[in-house]
């Protein structure tokens, strides 16, 4: 019958090797430290030009520009021609000669505010739509009839 060979006629260490808990731990973080290293996503985030930029301020609109009744009222010739629609100015100088109204029905308004006017003329959406492209500011708070708290409630006011 075969002998049977104690571990200590073998030359092995009596107890079995005891790896430390923590050094399966210093393992794991090892590894996960190397992958991190040669993952492309992780390393395309660690570049600087990955990193969220700071806004840009932005570019000043038209409609923050504030601009009184007083200084509208300079407007009003053909060839420098402003109105006020509910509490927006508009520069519509190059727009008389286009208008499918007629230029001269928008003049009798230069310089003044044209809100009932463009109103009461039945506009459509595409009209107050077109209103836009010709903002160049807004009334001061104290001269508006619309866009205040507690002003003139109108359901069809361009937003
Ligand atoms: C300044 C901004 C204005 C814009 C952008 C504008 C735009 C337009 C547009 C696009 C139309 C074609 C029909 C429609 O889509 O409603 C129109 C028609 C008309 N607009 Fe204006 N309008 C302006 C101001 C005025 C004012 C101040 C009056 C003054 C009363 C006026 C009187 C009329 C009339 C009477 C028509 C009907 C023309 C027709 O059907 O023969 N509009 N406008």
């Amino acid at each position: 019958m075969a002998k049977v060979q104690s571990s200590h006629e073998m030359n092995l260490p009596s107890k079995p090797l005891a790896v430390p808990q923590n050094k399966d731990l210093d393992l794991v973080a090892l590894t996960m430290a190397a992958l991190r290293l040669v993952n492309p996503w992780t390393a395309a985030a660690a570049e600087p030009s990955a990193w969220p930029s700071r806004p840009e301020p932005e570019e000043p609109q038209p409609r923050d520009r504030v601009i009184t009744l007083a200084e509208v009222s300079q407007h009003d010739t053909p060839r420098d021609c402003w109105v006020v629609i509910y509490d927006r100015v508009y520069d519509i100088s190059t727009f008389l000669d286009e208008h499918p109204g007629g230029g001269d029905i928008m003049l009798e308004y230069a310089g003044q505010d044209a809100s009932t006017a463009f109103r009461s003329s039945g506009h459509s959406r595409m009209a107050a739509k077109a209103l836009d492209r010709f903002l160049v500011g807004e009334l001061p708070m104290n001269e508006r009839m619309y866009r205040r708290p507690g002003g003139i409630r109108l359901s069809d006011i361009p937003e």
